[in-house]
């Protein structure tokens, strides 16, 4: 099985809709997969009241393993914010923790984190593809950081970066946080995430392709809203990502 974990250079990136692309290629190769988004902030009520949040839903839909909604988010929470605060603050206090002890009250940590994804792991799909939440290096409590769960589950990482003016310091500094900690990047994609392309965009991309020591899987357009399916699926038979992660 193999392991996946998609981080981006900030939150809005684009990683839930890199993901549902990679997850829909896959399938289209015949690849069983399992998708998990294992903390959401930003939720809204379902029809029997349970919190879903909008890229589990896109995930959970473009896997090929239909899994129960809270198997691929176990942990959700209304309001969208960092999610670590969005846990404190969906419990109930009778007196909210003041400064920094709220830090330890957010009922988030790795090991449990870890249970459940090796619940879906055990599943032994052909892919199991995890969405990480905002940038790479989030806080989950006082003590832990998800990259700790992403190294503790041994996962190759995704790095999404958002085509815009700020990319090179946040795609470098990712890059080199995740690479620090031992872990393999097994490539990064370049996503439009504006309908106007970034000024200089070839130059940026060039001087990613210089320092990121992980091949360029992709180079995502700007899907406007009109036939977006259509022109995703278009777009979908011209990639080699595929190949170039060895899945294909
Ligand atoms: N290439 C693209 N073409 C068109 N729209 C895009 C593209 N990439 C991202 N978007 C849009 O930008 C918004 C943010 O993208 P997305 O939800 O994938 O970001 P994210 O990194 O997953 O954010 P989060 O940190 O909340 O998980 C969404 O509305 C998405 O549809
Ligand atoms: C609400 C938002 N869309 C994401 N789900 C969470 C983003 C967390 C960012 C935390 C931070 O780095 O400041
Ligand atoms: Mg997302």
């Amino acid at each position: 099985m193999r392991k996946l974990f998609i981080t981006g250079t900030d939150t809005d990136v684009g990683k839930t809709e890199v993901a549902t692309l990679l997850l829909k290629a896959m399938a289209q190769v015949g690849l069983e997969t399992a998708a998990m988004k294992p903390i959401a902030a930003g939720c809204e009520n379902g029809p029997d009241g349970q919190l879903l949040n909008s890229d589990a839903l896109k995930l959970q839909a473009a896997a090929t393993l239909q899994l129960p909604y809270e198997k691929v988010n176990p942990f959700a929470f209304a309001e969208p914010i960092a999610p670590h605060i969005a846990a404190m603050m969906s419990r109930s206090y009778s007196e909210k923790p003041s400064g920094e002890q709220f830090l330890g009250t957010t009922g988030l940590n790795v090991s449990q984190l870890l249970k459940h994804w090796q619940n879906l792991a055990a599943l032994d799909a052909d892919v199991l593809l995890t969405e990480g939440a905002g940038g790479w290096q989030l806080p989950i409590n006082a003590l832990e950081d998800m990259p700790s769960f992403v190294q503790r589950a041994n996962m190759d990482v995704v790095v999404v970066v958002g085509m815009r003016l700020g990319c090179l310091n946040h795609a470098l500094l990712t890059i080199a946080a995740i690479q620090a900690l031992g872990l393999k990047v097994a490539g990064w994609v370049a996503n439009q995430v504006s309908s106007n392309i970034m000024p200089y965009y070839s130059e940026n991309i060039a001087t990613l392709r210089s320092r990121i020591n992980a091949p360029l899987l992709a180079e995502v357009p700007y899907f406007a809203e009109a036939q977006r399916d259509e022109a995703q699926r278009e777009w979908l038979q011209k990639q080699n990502w595929l190949s170039q992660l060895a899945l294909a």
